[in-house]
């Protein structure tokens, strides 16, 4: 048994979710028992310097550092209050906060710096709140930077989490999704083990998993918008559900690419931020601010549901969600009526839905220390298995 903080915050960029979790077994025997799990949100100065950096604002190399660094100090201090009154850890998995993601195949900025070709075969992904100094001030040894491994193997870094719902929550019998709706929404598709033929190898080659577009990123900037920033969500959907969805807009922004591309694929507040959400909003101009976020909560529905009808070879039996969106009842309602499926939140099958990020970057850094691969490289794109994550001691 092994005692392992996971720590994590997203791309809604809320606040730090802790995860004190005891990981027995390895991978098909793996499992956890959550004792401790709290959101820290970040201090209003520090949310403000990440979304703006995240925006795009500039800063100088030493300010950035200086973020970096500020990022870990919260981090650590949240690994040190989720151990209040438990025993002490022996190892931190952080993911950290990603500034920027840059899917492999994607580049910008063509011809800034004149004699270089913008167009390397990698992709790249950033995370701040450097694993080193968690380690530092925490004294536990950490486990960071998780998506590099993939990403060097010419992966996607994202979604990662597949393989750890492979793991935890597949059934012997039924065809499962594990929708996460965060910021940016992903699926996990997990066929039944019994399906497999027969044995694990071929099972996990079945697993699919990508980033299925935006989660609460744009229902979270029109309420912005609509409060003049006095909200920052739809709280339970209650607003939207008071709306009616313009389905001809909802068609409109479908059409965007990312949408039709085959997956491996992954996405970001590059794509699915402020900017997007103001082209949304030029469409939407005339809409009533309640049928504005029925549409815009429209968009995050079906993107999901037609990227399972698009990509999956056999739809699920039943879908389970998590993430801030899985407490969405208007969104969670939709779903469940688009898909003729009951949708249920991860916690009925026994995992928080609000701390399963969380503690699959505890199992990642537990991995890592016995040296088991966490990607699934037919889900992100990645040509092998990788151990993914750098371990700091101190
Ligand atoms: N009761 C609720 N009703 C509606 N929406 C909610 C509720 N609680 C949380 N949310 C939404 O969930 C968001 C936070 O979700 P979560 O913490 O899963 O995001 P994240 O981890 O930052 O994202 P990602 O998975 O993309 O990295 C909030 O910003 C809000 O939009
Ligand atoms: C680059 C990045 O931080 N991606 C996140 C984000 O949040 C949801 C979705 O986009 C997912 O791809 C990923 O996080 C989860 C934990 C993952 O890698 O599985």
């Amino acid at each position: 048994m092994t005692l392992v903080i996971g720590l994590m915050s997203g791309t809604s960029v809320d606040g730090i979710d802790a995860a004190l979790v005891e990981i027995t077994g390895k991978e098909f025997d793996l499992k956890i028992e959550l004792l401790q799990a709290k959101t820290y949100p970040y201090p209003n100065p520090l949310q403000t310097e990440i979304l703006a950096v995240c925006a795009g604002d500039r800063r100088s190399m030493a300010e950035f550092a200086a973020l970096d660094d500020a990022i870990a100090q919260v981090f650590a201090q949240a690994a040190i209050a989720i151990q209040t009154n438990q025993p002490q850890a022996e190892l931190i998995g952080s993911h950290g906060q990603t500034i920027y993601h840059r899917p492999p195949g994607t580049a910008i900025d063509p011809g800034r710096i004149p004699g270089i070709n913008p167009h390397v075969p990698l992709g790249y992904s950033l995370q701040l709140g450097r694993g080193a100094l968690i380690a530092q001030l925490t004294g536990i040894p950490t486990v960071s930077n998780f998506r590099a491994a993939d990403i060097a193997a010419g992966g996607q870094g994202a979604p990662l989490v597949t393989k750890v719902d492979a793991c935890l929550i597949s059934h012997e019998q039924k065809y499962r999704c594990i929708q996460n709706i965060g910021g940016i929404g992903n699926v996990t598709y997990l066929p039944p083990k019994n399906s497999a033929t027969i044995n694990q190898v071929n099972w996990l080659a079945q697993i699919q998993g990508w980033d299925t577009g935006p989660g609460n990123s744009l229902i979270n900037l029109a309420v912005e918008y609509l409060t003049e920033g006095e909200q920052t969500y739809d709280r339970n959907g209650a607003w939207a559900a008071q709306g009616t969805p313009r389905l001809d807009l909802v068609e409109t922004w479908l059409a965007h690419p990312f949408f039709h591309q085959k997956p491996p694929k992954s996405t970001g507040r590059e794509l699915f931020g402020l900017d997007y959400f103001q082209q949304c909003l030029a469409d939407a101009s005339t809409l009533a601010p309640a049928d504005l976020l029925a549409t815009i909560t429209e968009l995050t529905v079906m993107s999901i549901v037609r990227g399972y009808r698009r990509f999956l070879p056999v739809q699920p039996d039943e879908v389970f969600l998590c993430g801030g969106g899985s407490r969405n009842q208007y969104l969670r309602q939709r779903l469940a009526q688009e898909l003729k499926l009951p949708v249920f939140p991860t916690d009925d099958l026994g995992l928080n839905a609000d701390f399963k990020e969380a503690i699959a970057f505890a199992v990642f850094a537990y991995w890592r220390t016995i040296g088991i691969p966490g990607n699934l490289p037919h889900c992100t794109g990645a040509s092998q298995p990788m151990l993914l994550g750098e371990t700091y001691f101190i």
